[in-house]
């Protein structure tokens, strides 16, 4: 039997004065998975959560989270969701520990709270007080916050930023068992690691607007497309792809990924990389690196959205 989607997005449109944040967003989130929505700086990924979160009402289309409507029947929805917010979300004077007590107090059946404080390592920061944590320490306390009165849904926004690997990794399986207690967890990330492992489905976001939806593997055909992936010492002249593309013939395309990248896809084989190789000669180019691979998510992050204007260019031969 389907079940209803946990979160529906419909024609979303927010606006700040004359900016136009979220022009027309439509999207879903399957309920029992992770969901991670990725897009550049400014594409709208935080004004899209915090309307879902009930705190913007939609100038224009509609929300819907768990069947409700997130400002009409925020009293009802409330219970229902844990949310993480960027830059904490926590009084400054009060002491970590304490302010995950009044949270969890809140709740019908909260998480114990030592439970969490361990396993999120926040024992030893427990009697500090919020302002005087570390950033790590802040973002662990919010995702302890979010999470201690066992939500069904969980937004959470850039969860692992700035935190140090090991912590990360604590991080990502507590997602993870999250998920796997039936939680519906949506996320923010600017780590395309951390989508490519977590997330049952991305929806990449550009200029407020979806520019592509899918689990990480649909969105990376498998690992199945073959790459290199040239990379310089100074930044590329503006008519690289194009003539680097020449070079390799048809059925090859390159696209810019930044200043000193260029990613070639097609028959990645030796010819191809001789060519590669010969092209850099001829231009003058001193190449840093120049590897074979797959093309991963952060690939088509990069050829999908306008992070670094004017990027990415392509150079696609007939
Ligand atoms: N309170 C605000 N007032 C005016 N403009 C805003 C406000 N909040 C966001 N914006 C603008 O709206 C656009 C979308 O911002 P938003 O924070 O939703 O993007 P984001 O994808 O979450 O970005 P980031 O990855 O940097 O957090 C940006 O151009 C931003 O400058």
């Amino acid at each position: 039997m389907p079940t209803d989607p946990a979160v529906v997005v419909d024609g979303l449109v927010m606006r700040y004065g004359d900016k136009v944040a979220v022009d027309g967003l439509s999207l879903g989130v399957e309920p029992h998975t992770i969901t991670a929505v990725l897009g550049p700086n400014g594409a709208g990924k935080t004004t899209t959560l915090e309307t879902c979160e009930g705190y913007r009402r939609p100038q224009q289309g509609s929300v819907r989270v768990l069947g409700l409507d997130p400002v009409r029947d925020r009293r009802r929805l409330l219970p229902r969701i844990g949310v993480m917010l960027q830059g904490g979300g926590a009084w400054g004077g009060v002491r970590a520990v304490e302010m995950l007590r009044h949270v969890s107090r809140l709740h019908a059946h909260p998480v114990p709270v030592e439970l969490l404080v361990e396993r999120l390592g926040l024992a030893d920061c427990g009697r500090t007080t919020y302002r005087r944590l570390s950033g790590g320490q802040q973002q662990r306390l919010g995702l302890a916050m979010a999470i201690v009165g066992r939500p069904e849904l969980v937004f959470v926004d850039e969860p692992t930023a700035g935190l140090d690997p090991a912590v990360r990794r604590d991080v990502w399986e507590l997602l993870e068992e999250l998920r796997t207690d039936g939680v519906t967890v949506v996320l923010t990330t600017h780590y395309m690691d951390e989508a490519e492992r977590l997330a049952d489905r991305v929806h990449i976001l550009d200029k407020g607007t979806l520019v592509a939806s899918g689990s990480p593997l649909e969105l990376t055909r498998g690992g199945s497309v073959a790459t290199i992936r040239l990379v310089v010492t100074e930044p590329f002249p503006p008519e690289s792809p194009a003539s680097l593309a020449v070079t390799l013939g048809p059925g090859t395309e390159v696209t810019q990924l930044d200043p000193v990248s260029l990613l070639v896809t097609g028959p990645a084989d030796a010819s191809t990389l001789a060519k590669v190789s010969r092209w850099c000669e001829d231009n003058r180019v001193l190449p840093e690196s120049l590897t074979l691979g797959q093309r991963n998510l952060e690939d088509v992050f990069l050829e999908l959205t306008t992070s670094a204007a004017p990027l990415p260019v392509h150079g696609a031969t007939p």
